[in-house]
């Protein structure tokens, strides 16, 4: 009875989309897109993400450059290596993986990568953009989101959606996002009462909150479509370690109209949306027209 959201399928779809779109614009004389990721530390989830990336980004045609900077580099080394790429041209996107180390500012560090090639969508122009229904860059995991959603449900009309999270880069965008499609949306955060109360009135619940299997199953409405963007390591009890969502998936999933599994769900569509927004950018840079079906 419930669906179950394939979010590794789909973003498999949109990958091939994304490498037709990059032939089609070579082929109209454009360049190969090109997108820098920035990693600074050693983080070990992120050189997995990283490497990932990469390896998508090669895969669709694209470059991919990567600059690994030791934890402790200076603001002003890694404000020079933006410098440097913002007016590279060949290259249109620019990822800084966060979190960042300490020592940086990184509001000062977003602030300073070109809109246009802010593949991320955090920039402040482009969040600003973003809220005022205007031609930005949108963050990839609520755009990855968004569109399982749309895949699940066609329109989203006058839903009741509950965001599970307000951070700057899932949280709250996903929550434009929702908006703009016409939900009625409530962004739900620690300090919230009555959480559980709020999650069953959902038609929609995403949850981007950080907590191993924090929505249980008596949270969901039946039928509601639930999108788990938590990504949590926690241990498998055998000595090893396991990915799980921020949503208890085996009782969720009897609930749930459709669900996104945790691996396998959002996270590869997050990948793929950052995959097709460079190219989106690779044709803007260049003047020509923005291939369809990248975006929204
Ligand atoms: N699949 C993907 O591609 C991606 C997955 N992620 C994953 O998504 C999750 C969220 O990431 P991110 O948004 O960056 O996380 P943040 O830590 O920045 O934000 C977490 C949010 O959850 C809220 N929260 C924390 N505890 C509770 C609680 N007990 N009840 C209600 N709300 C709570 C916080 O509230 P408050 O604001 O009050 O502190 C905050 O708004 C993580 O597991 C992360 O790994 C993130 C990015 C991409
Ligand atoms: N500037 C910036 N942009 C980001 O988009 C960004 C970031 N920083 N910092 C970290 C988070 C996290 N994130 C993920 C991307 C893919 C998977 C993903 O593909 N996950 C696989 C599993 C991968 C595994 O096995 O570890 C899955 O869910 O199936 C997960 C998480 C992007 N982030
Ligand atoms: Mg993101």
């Amino acid at each position: 009875m419930t669906t179950l959201l394939d979010g590794k399928a789909f973003a498999a779809r949109l990958r091939l989309r994304v490498a037709e779109a990059v032939t089609e614009l070579t082929a109209a004389g454009g360049p190969v897109p090109g997108l820098a990721v920035v990693l600074v530390g050693e983080d070990a989830a992120s050189q997995v993400y990283v490497r990932s990336k990469g390896r998508a980004t090669r895969e669709a045609g694209m470059a991919s450059f990567e600059h690994r900077l030791p934890v402790d580099t200076p603001q002003s080394v890694l404000m020079a290596l933006i410098a440097r790429l913002n007016v590279d041209p060949t290259v249109h996107g620019i990822l800084v993986q966060l979190p960042l180390p300490e020592q940086m500012d990184t509001a000062a560090v977003i602030a300073a990568i070109d809109p246009a090639k802010d593949v991320d969508g955090f920039h402040i122009s482009n969040v600003g953009l973003l809220a005022t229904g205007g031609r930005a860059m949108v963050p990839c995991t609520p755009l990855g989101c968004l569109m399982l959603l749309r895949g699940a449900l066609g329109s989203l009309r006058g839903l009741d959606a509950v965001v599970l999270g307000r951070s700057n880069i899932v949280g709250k965008p996903m929550a434009q996002l929702l908006l703009a499609e016409d939900c009625t949306v409530t962004v739900a955060h620690s300090r919230t009462r009555n959480l559980a109360d709020l999650c069953r009135r959902a038609d929609i619940l995403v949850a981007a909150v950080g907590r191993p299997g924090m929505v249980p199953g008596d949270w969901i409405k039946p039928g509601a479509t639930v999108i788990d963007v938590g990504i949590n390591r926690v241990s498998d009890g055998q000595g090893g370690s396991r990915l799980v969502g921020d949503v208890d998936f085996d009782t969720a999933a009897s609930v749930a109209g459709a669900i996104t599994p945790v691996p396998g769900g959002v996270g590869p569509m997050t990948i793929a949306c950052l995959l097709a927004n460079t190219v989106t950018a690779a044709a803007r840079a260049s003047d020509l027209p923005e291939p369809a079906g990248l975006g929204l």
